[in-house]
């Protein structure tokens, strides 16, 4: 057996071994349809290069065979680039794909109807599969609005395969390489040994990644509101505080907490239905109120912690002064229903090298109940700085 028939029988196998692993991902999730893309990818692949092993090493095969051959790795190039499009939810051009997938195979057979020497014909080849393997590489660097870390493992094979089977193309047309099967494939194995594992490997690990992310941001999310949920507060909080510890000169930190008055009544006034969408309304009036760089958290039932970094004591009554006026001015309309809302608001400040925000939370929410406690409707902020070791607790309306 030839040397270049062990590559090919071993570079099968092991194709056929990472096939089989590949399988079970796709369906252990079918309905994500790049996958899919991605195994017709890896199955041309495959059997593309078990079809190469009935290739002469010194000559040319059947004409059929060699379209089939190339049609496999065709398909295998075009359907990572049409998999990467579908992963980050870009429209396929199907022109584009039928293109790249026929164009070469049509060039490749004219030629051989004009008797163009086998060289050129495998020149045409080689350089049509340039353009898939780029495309791949740009899809996956191209701005986009999630960057996964496993991607640019695929980026790096890809680009791999797109230098190696330039560099072949560039030999063929300057007659640097010969058209043998043996003198073409032996640089383009040792990188497709290596790429291609990257390639399967990085495939499942930009799917798992994905999937990751989804439910990590499902868990720190709030179902309804669609605000982060207290899980979620966390990783601002932890945020914050690195920032505060870092720099004892950093900003002061505002910390309102904001609670719906007399919310049971609403649920058994018009229902549990309304109760919920008087509670998304709210939450939308609160994001809408502040700026960007603020955070807002469903931090319980139908209460909400807002963070206003940088904003200090004054800041902070301004902004929950708007909140609450923003309340006031326009019921909630929900279910044919115009229903009056009002908010108590407790506040508290993270002064630089004061108490952590966590203690600072516990402040705004003893500065909330005491709002509770003195009518609902108000603003009521603890303010250490105005005690010396009593905290204050001043009711501002
Ligand atoms: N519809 C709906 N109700 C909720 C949700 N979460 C908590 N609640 C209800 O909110 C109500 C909160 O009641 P309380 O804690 O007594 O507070 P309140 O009626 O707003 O009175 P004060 O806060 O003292 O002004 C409870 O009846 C909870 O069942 C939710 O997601 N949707």
């Amino acid at each position: 057996m030839h040397m270049i028939d062990n590559a090919l029988l071993t570079a099968t196998l092991s194709r056929a071994a990472f096939l089989l692993v590949f399988l079970t991902v796709v369906l252990s999730q079918p309905k994500e349809r790049y996958l899919w893309h991605w195994l017709a990818a890896l199955v041309g692949s495959s059997l593309g290069a078990a079809l190469m092993m009935r290739f002469p090493a010194n000559g040319e095969p059947a004409m059929a065979v060699s379209l089939a051959t190339y049609f496999l790795f065709m398909i295998s190039l075009a359907g990572s680039w049409s998999g990467m499009r579908l992963f980050y939810h870009r429209r396929i051009d199907r022109r584009l794909l039928g293109a790249l997938l026929l164009l070469p195979l049509l060039t490749f057979a004219l030629l051989d109807l004009c008797h163009v020497a086998l060289h050129y014909r495998r020149l045409v080849i080689t350089a049509a599969c340039v353009i898939p393997a780029a495309l791949t590489v740009f899809e996956i660097v191209r701005p986009a609005s999630e960057r996964l870390f496993s991607s640019i493992v695929v980026a790096l094979a890809f680009a791999a395969y797109t230098v190696v089977l330039a560099g072949t193309s560039a030999a063929l047309l300057l007659d640097l390489a010969p058209a043998t099967l043996e003198g073409l494939n032996y640089p383009s194995f040792a990188v497709d040994r290596v790429a291609s594992i990257l390639v399967y490997f990085g495939y499942i690990a930009m799917a798992g990644e994905r999937a990751n992310r989804a439910l990590r941001q499902q868990a720190e999310t709030d179902q309804l509101t669609g605000l982060a949920n207290r899980h979620g507060a966390q990783r601002a909080l932890s945020r914050l505080e690195t920032a505060r510890t870092a720099d004892p000169e950093s900003p002061r930190a505002g910390v309102l907490l904001a609670d719906i008055d007399h919310f049971k009544r609403i649920n058994d006034t018009h229902g549990h239905e309304v109760g919920d969408s008087v509670i998304v309304a709210v939450a939308a009036r609160l994001r809408g109120t502040v700026r960007n760089g603020d955070v807002v958290v469903r931090w319980g039932g139908e209460e909400f912690l807002i963070l206003l970094p940088g904003a200090d004591s004054a800041a902070a009554r301004a902004i929950a002064e708007r909140l609450r006026d923003a309340m006031i001015r326009t019921p909630v309309h929900a279910a044919g229903h115009d229903i009056p809302v009002t908010l108590s608001i407790g506040i508290a400040e993270a002064a630089p090298e004061g108490e952590t925000l966590s203690a600072t939370i516990v402040s705004a929410d003893r500065a909330l109940y005491r709002a509770k406690r003195q009518g609902r409707d108000r603003i009521c902020v603890d303010d250490a700085e105005q005690g010396d070791s009593a905290t204050m607790i001043r009711p501002l309306s």
